[in-house]
């Protein structure tokens, strides 16, 4: 979209007046008609026809009710009065169809009169279109010039370089939507990746500038960045999904309930109020639709109000109505002033008119076009390609990008230039070769018009400039290098705290899981059932037990904590990434919240086979043993979220635990009693080993001091050794975490 009503200054609830007043001809909407093409606020008109999209604005809606007959028939006097305008309509909502031909109108628009008020749907008349973060926010122009990537990729014996983009120009302004078009693998996520400060090595070249300058870390705040996966905590609601985004990340000078409100307002402004007490879900936890989650990602980072948004591949795996939503909403941001750029993979033909500029990457990450999407069509057909039957113009640029030349008319030099060179090149059916055909389009991409596409570049860049300048907004902090934490360290590690007990009470509280430890524990209350210690044999038998529930309450939180780290990887570089919060905020609050959760289900253990068993029976025994069996848990917790934060892939992760934790278990004390020396220190590293030299002096230091072979002492030096492990487990995960985050 060119930027409406530039140099008027008035924001889009000012022009709304205005032209609901009948002014039609000197309204954006008519100032946006780029000689051939109308513009999106044009055909943006048709949307707000459509049944179901409801907002509020209110306080507005005089005005649009008092204009909305006359703003319907102007949309329908541009669209009918302009064939080439066409092209620019929301051609498929009024049911246009694209063809070689030009557009064809089905009889039944043709003889449309003009709109009367009853032909407006109640809910429009209700509410209108939802106006999406209308509160003033710093507008960014993103330009590229000569944009190249190159990934070092290391072999046994040698390094290879691939070249994955190469030469890319192009530019976005507020208000408009880019979009990235291109074969699989030609390297739009890459770019996409690049534009929004996600990929940072020195193998990046040309220059990326916003506002005309540099990346700086600052930025991160302004950034929404949606990625193809959607990732998001499964087992939260839409609204606690949404709302702890709002609490994390929205600035601390608001109150907490005013960020609660600011994420109901993008709820509703999604249109996810129906479905905001439902569960995100996955593939085993049945939870919102596709379309659902998607949008959920989109509030997710749209709740800053960000200045620029990035989103890959938003529409995929969606059906097209869906798709068409998406898209939609992404207009609506857009006319917010942010500036939106997003890759698609293969858009419908309404989709594809519904951007504003279009960047078509060809194999090797090449550029094979930049401009205006609806112009996309009139600048290959200028450069002798043009489709030859009826087909949607996104489907020909992608088979052009892709090689497909067989429904394609191709320029006659470049038919010549196979003739003269037969020998070298090969031929389909008289047809040049695919490679001949791409070189010949980033050739005439370069030659023929990337001149004028980086002239085009930095003007409009410099009239945004001059608007930016206009809008008064202090640009500053764009390059300030101090971060904004949303929230202080306190605040940030309860608003974790409480969303990770939230997110997992699920996984603690499963009946699978309760069920496992109950039956596991009346197990062995059978098996040891009323056992005693009157002679060295039950007291050996009895040891058993012990050693049992030593090494069961090392082995279950060890593998539970492994996944920590691993499962919520990406999640974690997608929110540090956008600075939510600091890694030490997450780590403790992540380590701790587990704590609680993790002690109950022993406690119901240790009740029921304690007593079956008939362990030593006073309360001070029973109290200790808990206590015991709690501090294993934490040393053991350490050790699994050190490893899984070191390898950061379950199956090494899970591997290499299991080796150390049955090297614990046989260093533990009860198998071998006589550990050879040169590998004593594994019984020392063993929480199995501590754990169970001191159990067996709660429940049988009153008996002896020396019980299986074991020596017991005081016991301070096995509790000093736990509480170390737990600690230094712990510093370790930490460090690990510091390397990905
Ligand atoms: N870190 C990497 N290591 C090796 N190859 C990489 C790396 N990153 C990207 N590539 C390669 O770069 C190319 C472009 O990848 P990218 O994901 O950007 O493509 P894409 O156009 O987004 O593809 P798709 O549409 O299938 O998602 C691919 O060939 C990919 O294999």
């Amino acid at each position: 979209m060119e930027k409406p009503n530039s140099s008027s200054g008035l924001t889009q609830y000012d022009q709304l007046p205005k032209i609901l007043d009948g002014d039609a001809n000197k309204s954006p909407l008519s100032s946006e008609v780029d000689g051939q093409t109308l513009s999106r606020k044009s055909s943006r008109n048709q949307v707000l026809a459509s049944p179901g999209r409801s907002g509020n604005i209110s306080g507005r809606n005089s005005y649009i009710k008092r204009g909305k007959s006359a703003q319907l028939k102007f949309e329908i006097d541009d669209v009918i009065g302009s064939g080439a305008a066409l092209s620019r309509a929301s051609s498929a909502s009024l049911g246009f169809s694209f063809s070689l031909a030009g557009f064809t109108i089905p009889d039944e628009i043709s003889d449309l009169s003009p709109f009367s008020e009853d032909d407006i749907p109640e809910d429009i008349e209700v509410g209108m279109r939802t106006k999406f973060q209308t509160e003033p926010t710093l507008q960014i122009y993103l330009k590229f010039t000569e944009v190249t990537y190159k990934i070092i990729t290391k072999g046994v014996t040698s390094s290879e370089e691939k070249v994955i983009l190469k030469g890319i120009n192009g530019s976005v302004n507020p208000g408009e939507v880019l979009a990235l078009m291109g074969p699989s693998g030609c390297g739009k996520t890459t770019l996409l990746g690049l534009l929004g400060g996600r990929l940072s090595d020195h193998t990046i070249g040309g220059s990326i500038t916003y506002n005309d300058q540099p990346y700086s870390k600052s930025l991160k705040s302004r950034i929404g960045f949606v990625t193809q996966d959607d990732v998001l905590f499964p087992h939260l609601t839409v609204k606690e999904t949404i709302t702890y985004a709002a609490l994390l990340k929205l600035p601390k000078t608001l109150t907490k309930q005013a960020k609660q409100k600011q994420a109901q307002d993008v709820i509703r402004e999604l249109g996810l109020e129906r479905c905001q007490d439902t569960m995100i879900g996955n593939s085993f936890v049945r939870g919102v639709s596709g379309g659902e989650r998607k949008r959920v990602s989109i509030g997710n980072e749209i709740i800053i109000n960000p200045s620029l948004l990035f989103l890959d591949e938003p529409t995929s795996g969606l059906d097209s109505t869906t798709a068409l939503r998406i898209i939609e909403l992404l207009q609506d941001i857009a006319e917010a002033e942010k500036t939106v750029i997003t890759t698609i993979h293969q858009p419908s033909s309404r989709l594809f008119h519904k951007f504003d500029k279009l960047i078509l990457l060809g194999r090797g990450g090449r550029l094979l076009y930049f401009g205006k999407a609806s112009e996309a069509m009139e600048y290959f057909s200028s450069i002798g390609c043009s489709p030859l039957i009826s087909m949607n113009p996104a489907e020909f640029l992608l088979d052009l990008a892709n090689g497909n030349i067989n429904d394609v008319s191709l320029p006659s030099q470049l038919t010549k230039q196979n003739h003269h060179h037969s020998q070298t090149i090969l031929l389909t059916n008289g047809k040049p070769s695919p490679t001949d055909v791409h070189e010949y389009l980033v050739e005439a991409c370069e030659t023929n018009v990337g001149e004028e596409m980086k002239r085009k570049a930095t003007s409009s860049s410099s009239s945004v400039d001059q608007e930016t300048k206009l809008s008064n907004i202090d640009d500053s902090c764009l390059h300030s290098v101090k971060r904004e934490w949303g929230a202080t360290w306190i605040e940030q590690f309860t608003i974790l705290f409480g969303r990770g007990i939230k997110e997992r009470r699920h996984d603690y509280f499963s009946w699978l899981r309760i069920t496992q430890i109950v039956a596991t524990a009346v197990i062995l209350g059978l098996l040891w059932w009323r056992s005693d210690v009157h002679t060295p044999k039950d007291l050996q038998n009895q040891a058993g037990l012990v050693f049992f529930i030593a090494v069961f309450w090392a082995f279950f939180p060890v593998f539970t904590a492994i996944f920590t780290f691993p499962q919520e990887r990406a999640m974690l570089k997608k929110e540090r990434a956008a600075d939510m919060y600091k890694l030490s905020a997450y780590f403790v609050a992540r380590t701790t919240s587990d704590i609680p959760l993790d002690l109950l289900l022993p406690l119901i253990f240790l009740l029921i086979v304690y007593f079956m068993a008939g362990l030593r029976l006073t309360s001070q025994s029973f109290v200790l043993t808990m206590l015991i069996v709690f501090l294993c848990i934490i040393a053991a917790q350490g050790l699994g979220l050190a490893i899984g934060a070191a390898v950061m892939d379950l199956n090494r992760a899970t591997t290499l635990a299991s080796v150390i934790v049955m090297a614990f278990m046989l260093a533990g004390g009860f198998f071998v009693k006589d550990v050879p020396v040169f590998i004593s220190w594994l019984s020392y590293l063993s929480f199995n080993y501590h754990t169970y030299r001191l159990v067996l002096k709660v429940q049988y230091g009153h008996i002896s001091n020396v019980i299986e072979g074991i020596k017991l002492d005081s016991g301070l030096k096995e509790v000093g050794a736990l509480v170390a492990m737990a600690i230094i487990y712990r510093i370790m995960a930490y460090m690990s975490l510091r390397r990905v985050a």
